[in-house]
């Protein structure tokens, strides 16, 4: 079923994936900011709360689908997030994950070419070696998995596309909302001391961890801004996993003896995760007007949401 709103003068933007992480976060924040008539695609029915956008069924990898919902209703803008994230799935099951993250992004470049939408590619760090982070968005990509190699061959064909296109590369994001189909770090390392869980976790990974909201607001001044080129929209500090769960246990007042510090040679999972990624962000700081919280920031306001969420 569609949810659906009178349509408006306002320009159109079309959020793929909206069900999930990001996609409950961009339609949040572009509903509340008024500027744009939404419309929220996800594959099955809409998990998202609120109102004041159109939920639109839309799976990705199916090409008809994606041809005749860009076609009729042909949004200025488009904000591709829909993606097959589970890295470790992705390295098991290569055939869905290329459908999911190389295929459907084709169907939608083909077909926002046909209706000029600006088309924003939401990608990863994953597309590097992690031999040498934190990186620059001229950096040379080499990705150590499937899932990094899928989404970076999603980055080519956006970087080939006939309509204006921007790429908005981000990091390990965390955040909570409705009803999600995987977890994140701050999450899991909560609800796993909260059950007295212990856990091994690595200290020689680097990331620059990403509060969704961020991520969301980000690409939400591309989409204003109809930016093009290629944007780092992660957070900005440095930090280890093992830093993260640490910073997560002191600020909830969890037992910090239940996590155990490991390292990637010892902790291994089905994908070969990239050791040291993290991204530089001065381009989005000086050209977009980017300014994302700190990590201790990001607990606290997940702590908050956290809170109403049980209310
Ligand atoms: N999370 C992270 O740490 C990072 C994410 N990214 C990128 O950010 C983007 C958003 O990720 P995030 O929000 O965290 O991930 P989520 O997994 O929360 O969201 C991805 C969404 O894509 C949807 N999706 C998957 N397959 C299809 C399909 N065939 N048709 C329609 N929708 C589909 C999923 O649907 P459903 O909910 O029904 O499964 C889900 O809602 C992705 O492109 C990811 O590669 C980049 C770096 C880090
Ligand atoms: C589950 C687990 C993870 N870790 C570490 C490994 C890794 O560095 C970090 C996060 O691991 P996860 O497997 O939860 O998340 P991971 O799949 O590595 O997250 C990735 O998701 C995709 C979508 C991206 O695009 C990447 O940017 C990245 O965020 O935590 C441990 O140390 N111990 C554990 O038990």
């Amino acid at each position: 079923m569609d949810i659906s709103i009178p349509s408006s003068n306002k320009p159109k933007i079309l959020i793929t994936g909206a069900n999930g992480l990001l996609g409950q976060k961009l339609v949040e924040q572009l509903v509340e900011e008024g500027g744009f008539e939404v419309i929220a695609t996800g594959k099955g029915p809409c998990r998202l709360n609120g109102n004041g956008y159109t939920y639109q069924v839309l799976d990705i990898t199916n090409p008809l689908e994606v041809d005749q919902v860009i076609t009729r209703l042909a949004p200025e803008t488009i904000i591709h997030g829909a993606a097959m994230t589970n890295v470790d799935q992705c390295e098991l099951n290569q055939e869905a994950c290329y459908e999911a993250n190389v295929k459907a992004t084709e169907y939608l470049v083909k077909a926002a070419e046909k209706v000029q939408s600006h088309f924003i590619f939401v990608s990863t760090d994953f597309i590097f070696s992690g031999n040498d982070g934190p990186y620059d968005e001229e950096a040379k990509a080499e990705p150590v998995n499937f899932y990094g190699e899928t989404k970076l061959i999603g980055e080519n064909l956006v970087r080939n596309a006939k309509t204006s296109w921007a790429i908005a590369r981000t990091v390990l994001v965390y955040g909570i909302a409705n009803d999600l189909s995987r977890s994140n770090i701050i999450l899991w390392v909560k609800s796993s001391l909260e059950a007295g869980k212990e856990i091994q976790v690595v200290d020689d990974q680097v990331r620059t961890p990403t509060l969704a909201e961020d991520l969301a607001a980000g690409c939400i001044l591309i989409a204003k801004q109809k930016a093009q080129g290629i944007f780092n929209i992660s957070g900005a500090d440095v930090l280890t996993p093992y830093e993260m769960a640490m910073m997560t246990a002191d600020y909830f007042g969890l037992k910090k003896e239940l996590i155990h510090k490991t390292d990637s040679t010892r902790f291994t999972q089905p994908a070969k995760r990239p050791m040291k990624t993290g991204f530089v962000i001065d381009k989005a700081r000086k050209e977009l007007g980017y300014k994302p919280k700190t990590f201790q920031e990001g607990i606290a306001i997940l702590a908050k949401q956290i809170i109403l969420a049980s209310s």
